[in-house]
């Protein structure tokens, strides 16, 4: 799969906020390799390959129960797999691999948890706990926020993974935090109890923290849950400014015509047998009915957005 970033709505230009920037430049894509998760004797992701290129907005798809969530939480490693494997792949060896080195180092962990040569893919699953919040961020659906903090202190916990253990935040992560809050569109809602937000502005304090870790790859699963349509677009062309900047984005979408608006890429699981999938690859290709029809059960209709020029699908009952 190739990027596309021409289609990708919205400013494409580098953002503003340098300190996000971080670990996002590095351009490393994320391989799924045959993953395979059952809970019991109940088969739900069956040997699933999913990439998502480097420095792009990958959509992935497929109705409800098809796994979607289940494979963002092996990606994560929030659950472990029973086979297959997980791997950041980087985009130039040379460059990529020198930076995951260094981290490696950073940890005391070098030659344990990093790539073994120059270009060579690293192994999110083995990887050490720390790193792996170094390097990926995950905004799960309806994440819980019963933590009796401010929305500020938990944003600030997004940076815990870049300081050592013992050492308190410095003025730069405040400065992070701040600056994750304002993009996320959640500035004012620093000094609220986080308990106490609803549901859309939880999803933005979500976002936030994920974005004050500067994470090299983004996992979203359904992240304009909650979100009026305002607020929609501006988390997708969050997202997308943040693919722009180097991050690899894996997003968990329902809405087929946000996908279509907005992905580089889609990946479409299907829900029989098992979770696996059905279609890969640029919004323009797989967003058809002749893959939608048959995985949804609808008819689908595409148009053309009169503006931008992207499909714009609308459904029948079949
Ligand atoms: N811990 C678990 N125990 C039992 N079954 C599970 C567990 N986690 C997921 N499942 C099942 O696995 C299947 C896939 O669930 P998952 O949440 O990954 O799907 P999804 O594609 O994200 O669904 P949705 O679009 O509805 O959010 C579902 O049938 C779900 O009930």
């Amino acid at each position: 799969m190739t990027q596309t970033s021409e289609h990708r709505p919205g400013t494409r230009t580098p953002v503003a906020d340098a300190p996000l920037q971080g670990a996002a430049s590095s351009g490393t894509g994320l391989a799924a390799d045959r993953v395979r998760w059952s809970v019991g004797d109940r088969l739900i992701l069956d040997d699933v390959d999913v990439t998502a290129p480097p420095g792009a907005l990958t959509g992935l798809l497929g109705p409800n129960g098809t796994g979607k969530s289940s494979l963002l939480r092996l990606i994560a490693g929030v659950e472990r797999p029973d086979g297959g494997r997980v791997a950041l792949v980087p985009r130039h060896g040379g460059a990529d691999s020198a930076g995951a080195g260094e981290s490696a180092a950073a940890d005391g962990a070098a030659g344990a948890d990093g790539p073994s040569g120059v270009g060579e893919p690293e192994d999110l699953l083995t990887m050490r706990r720390r790193r792996r919040a170094r390097t990926l961020a995950f905004v799960e659906q309806d994440a819980a926020s019963e933590l009796p903090v401010t929305v500020f202190d938990a944003v600030l916990l997004g940076r815990t993974p870049h300081r050592s253990v013992l050492a308190g935040p410095t003025e730069d992560d405040h400065t992070i935090a701040r600056s994750a809050l304002e993009r996320a569109g959640a500035g004012d809602l620093a000094a609220r109890e986080i308990s106490t937000l609803s549901g859309g502005e939880r999803q933005r304090v979500h976002m936030a923290r994920a974005l004050a870790q500067q994470p090299r790859v983004l996992l979203l699963d359904e992240p304009t849950n909650h979100l009026d349509v305002a607020a929609q677009l501006a988390t997708m062309r969050l997202v997308g400014e943040l693919a722009a900047d180097g991050v690899t984005v894996l997003a968990a979408l329902h809405d087929l015509s946000l996908a279509a608006a907005t992905c580089d890429h889609v990946v479409v699981l299907a829900p029989e047998p098992a979770g696996h999938v059905v279609a890969a690859g640029p919004v323009e290709e797989v967003l058809v009915p002749e893959v939608i029809d048959p995985t949804y059960g609808v008819r689908t209709t595409v148009l053309r957005h009169p503006r931008t020029g992207r499909p714009v699908l609308t459904f029948d009952e079949q």
